[in-house]
Parts: structure tokens; sequence; C-alpha cells
């Protein structure tokens, strides 16, 4: 498992120049990307737009201290994760303690040794590596390498609030693949897989980078479609399904061409823009699905 330093961010915030001097040449050598700011409010508001992989915090600020921005960086869903190593020239236990408290992972006291700031930096960073790799992997799908139903559901309720106070359209696909169930018992649960891995694959290729596509569970998969409405998705979905049909496998001397059922849904649809859940657009992306089922699969049907 390689966690790749080369992207890594490290915010600075101190209100001395000299220190963001200093730790520019002790961590010349790292391939860190340094983002600098200057009092508690600019370390925020820079936090907050670029999510760095580690902050160097001066606990000793003028007005806003690093504790209390610690504490505000700590009380935050999407800054929460990122460690903080606190710069300090005290050495007082108390004041440690407080900031270990408050979720600080390390300290380094002024004036740094250089070894020592790039070995903690180091370490840090290859921690929040880990960690990032792991939230990414419990966010796919094993068997599709598509992103799971878990992932999905987040960025539906994020699309939603841009919906709702921007008015940018969100549209669901939600497809199963037909007769799966005659498939896996005619061929066997491991071409069942194969099947499922390869329409992944094809759902992934045709998806747009802002576009979320997922396995939803089983043989049904479902995918996000950023600023889009809901007859843009329908043209999308259509391109899916054909794509989808055209797929053969090789099952002894059979070939077997699996075709996919899709629903598509869109915010555009809905009147009452104030009301539209993740929930509500999933369930009317289903009935879409149900109908194209009903009216004999291999088909795409808008609400
Ligand atoms: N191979 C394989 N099969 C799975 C997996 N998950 C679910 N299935 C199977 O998918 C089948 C779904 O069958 P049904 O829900 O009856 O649907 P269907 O046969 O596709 O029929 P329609 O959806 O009505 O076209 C079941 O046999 C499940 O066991 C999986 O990860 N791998």
């Amino acid at each position: 498992m390689v966690v790749n330093s080369e992207q890594q961010s490290v915010l600075v915030v101190d209100d001395s120049q000299d220190i963001h001097a200093l730790v520019g040449a002790r961590l010349k050598s790292e391939r860190v990307n340094l983002l600098h700011a200057y009092d508690a409010e600019e370390g925020l508001n820079i936090a907050r737009e670029n999510l760095p992989d580690l902050i160097l915090l001066d606990l000793d600020m003028p007005g806003t201290d690093g504790l209390t921005l610690c504490r505000l960086l700590k009380n935050q869903d999407e800054l929460v994760h990122i460690p903080v190593i606190f710069l300090t020239a005290t050495l007082d236990v108390d004041t440690k303690v407080k900031a270990f408290e408050l979720g600080a992972v390390d300290y380094v006291t002024k004036p740094f040794d250089a070894i020592e700031l790039k070995a903690r930096v180091r370490a840090a960073l290859k921690t929040k590596g880990y960690h990032d790799l792991l939230t990414t992997k419990a966010r796919i799908d094993a068997l599709s390498g598509l992103w799971n139903r878990g992932y999905l559901s987040e960025q539906l309720s994020a699309e939603l609030s841009l919906w709702h106070r921007h008015g940018q359209p969100v549209s669901l696909l939600m497809m199963d693949i037909d007769h799966f169930k005659a498939i896996n018992d005619t061929h066997g649960h491991p071409f069942g897989d194969l099947v499922i891995q390869r329409i992944g694959r094809v759902i992934n290729r045709l998806s747009r980078e802002s576009d979320v596509a997922c396995r939803y569970g089983g043989e049904e998969f479902a995918m996000i479609l950023r600023d889009t409405p809901a007859p843009g998705a329908t043209v999308i979905a259509k391109r899916l399904r054909r794509e989808i049909a055209a797929l053969e496998f090789t099952a002894g001397r059979e070939t077997v061409s699996p075709t996919m059922s899709i629903g598509v849904a869109g915010s555009d649809q809905f009147d009452e823009v104030a009301e539209l859940s993740g929930q509500q657009l999933v369930e009317a992306a289903d009935q879409a699905l149900y109908r194209a089922k009903d009216t004999g699969r291999n088909r795409v049907v808008c609400r």
C-alpha cells in the first residue's frame, strides 16, 4: 500500500513572518504544498477552502489564539480529521495537555530543530494519507469498483442542498440488470459476478468526473448526474442502456448479452423545491425503473 504524499498540503498559521520563512526553509526538501495564514480567521478560511492535510498552528497568536482556533477546527465536520501540530515556545505541561485534549496530534517547540520538524510533519502526513485511503476504500464497492450506496446517499444530500440553495438541478438514474437471477442460475454465481464487474466498468467509463456512479446493491446500480436536468439525464441513460446491451459474454458455447432497465428522475421535475429529499428522488427514479421493467425491460423510463 503506497500513500502518495506528493499532493499533500500543509497550512501554517502563525502571526510571525519569520516563522513562515523558517518552516518554508525547513520543509523545502519535503514534497508538500505550503499554505500560509497570519491569524486565526485567515487560517480558518484557508482551511475551509483548501482542506489541507496538516495544520501547523501557533499556540500564542494575538487575538484568537491557537487553542481557540483548534477548537473551532475540530467543531467542523469537514475539518475535524485534519491533524494539527502546535508550534509553541512554551513547555508548560498544562497547555500541552490542553492542546492534546482539543485534538492536536503533536507539538513542536520553537526554535525548531530541522530534522525533528521534518520527522513530525512526515509522521502526521503519513497517518493522514492512510486515513484518507481507508476513508476512500470504505466508500468503494469491492466487486464493481464503483462508489457504494452510503457514499451515494451522502452525495445526493449535498447535491440537493445545491438545488435548494442555487437551483442547480440534479438527476438520478436507478439501473437494474434484467433477468439477472436467470443469468446466475444458468451460468453460476462467479459468471454473474463477472457481468456485474463489466457493467460497472461501462457505467464508470460513461460517467463524467462530476457524476457519482455507484453499485446500489446486488444487481442494481445508481448514478447521480450533477447540474443535469431530467431530459439531459435521459440522454445519458439511453447511451448507457445501448452500450450495455452491446456487451457480449461467452459462457461455454453460449453468448450471453445482458440488458439493463433504467429509471430516471430529476429535481427539475418537482414543484415543491424546498420539500425534495434524497429519499423522494430515489423513490421517483425507482418507480420509473419499475415501469421500465413492467413495460418490457431493456429500456429507459423517465418519471
Ligand atoms: N452473481 C451475483 N449475483 C447477485 C449478487 N447480488 C445479487 N445477486 C443476485 O441477483 C438476482 C436478482 O434477482 P431478481 O431480484 O429476481 O431480479 P432479476 O432476475 O434480475 O429480474 P428482473 O429485475 O425483474 O429483471 C438474485 O438471484 C441475487 O441472488 C452478486 O453480488 N453477485
